[in-house]
């Protein structure tokens, strides 16, 4: 993959993105300000005017809310009359990442960072807009997909042959997952004995096992002790170093301007800010 053309649209309308602007800055573009210090070789994830819009069913319209005797009243009136409510939670953000990148993202709560990293590994579909990425993104989240119910061992297996793994990568790397993520003999129980920590240390683990081309961590090292944590921090850098590039969600400020070059500020669904994680987390500190 070296042009934008041949990226692969995750979903969404045709690119407003024009291919001659590719590897210029996002910020620049959107916000006529000076290029950014970031890497400016291939992207890997274009996001052009994305709109994420959820549709809530059942939801109170407003001028029902606020106290019991209205919310009696609005499950009365609503037998078989379900009301839909529009959530707008991301207007119109516009980024390009490239090879090598490590974008932190901050934000308060509610102001759209897991909604955009989702957007991105294409689980939710665009209201407007479009994303394009080169191979496929994957999603480290806290909620991430093993099976409690299986011992440590199974899910490191299986979670291997989902990555796309071979019997033989998955033998290969077996020894490693564990190792890293520090479960030692727990791993022949249930997931379900775990601690959270643990839980999320075996998930980053597994995933982080595989080179990623795009990988997306929502929270997932907010759990690990400080020990895990450096560890983590490594290994991001070792896949930004394989020129892959990785999205970090993280309320904790310092992994993000430890591990990422740099930082994307949303604010109620929009970009604030985008550029060096120092100057953005500075700004984002004094609101
Ligand atoms: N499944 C959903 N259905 C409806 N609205 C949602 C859903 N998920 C998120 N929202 C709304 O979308 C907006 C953005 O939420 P999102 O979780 O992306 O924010 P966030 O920045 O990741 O928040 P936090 O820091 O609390 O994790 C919020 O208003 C939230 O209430």
């Amino acid at each position: 993959m070296a042009e934008t053309k041949e990226l692969q649209q995750v979903k969404g309308d045709k690119p407003a993105v024009p291919e001659k602007d590719a590897k210029a800055s996002p910020a620049a573009k959107s916000s006529g300000k000076a290029p950014l210090d970031v890497p400016t070789g291939t992207p890997t994830v274009i996001v052009d005017d994305l709109h994420i819009v959820y549709r809530v069913y059942g939801a109170a319209s407003d001028n029902e809310k606020g106290n019991a005797v209205n919310a009696l009243t609005r499950i009365l009136k609503r037998q078989g009359r379900p009301q839909m409510k529009e959530v707008h939670a991301v207007k119109g953000v516009t980024f390009v990442a490239y090879h090598g990148d490590a974008i932190g993202i901050v934000g308060r709560n509610g102001s759209g960072k897991s909604t955009l990293l989702r957007a991105i590994a294409g689980l939710l579909p665009p209201h407007k807009g479009a994303v394009y990425t080169d191979g496929q993104p994957s999603l480290l989240g806290v909620n991430a997909a093993l099976m409690r119910e299986l011992t440590g061992e199974r899910n490191i297996v299986l979670g291997c042959y989902a990555m796309g793994m071979t019997p033989a990568e998955v033998r290969e790397k077996y020894q490693e997952i564990v190792d890293f993520s520090g479960i030692d003999e727990f791993v022949q129980l249930p997931m379900s004995t775990y601690s959270s920590g643990m839980g999320a240390r075996l998930r980053f683990a597994i995933s982080s096992a595989k080179t990623h081309d795009v990988l997306l961590i929502d929270e997932a090292l907010a759990t690990g002790d400080r020990e895990f944590r450096k560890k983590s921090e490594e290994r991001i850098r070792q896949i930004r170093e394989s020129a892959g590039t990785v999205f970090l969600v993280a309320h904790d400020l310092r992994v993000i301007e430890e591990t990422c070059n740099r930082v994307i500020w949303l604010h109620k669904g929009k970009i604030r800010m985008d550029g060096d994680p120092k100057e953005v987390i500075a700004a984002y500190n004094k609101g």
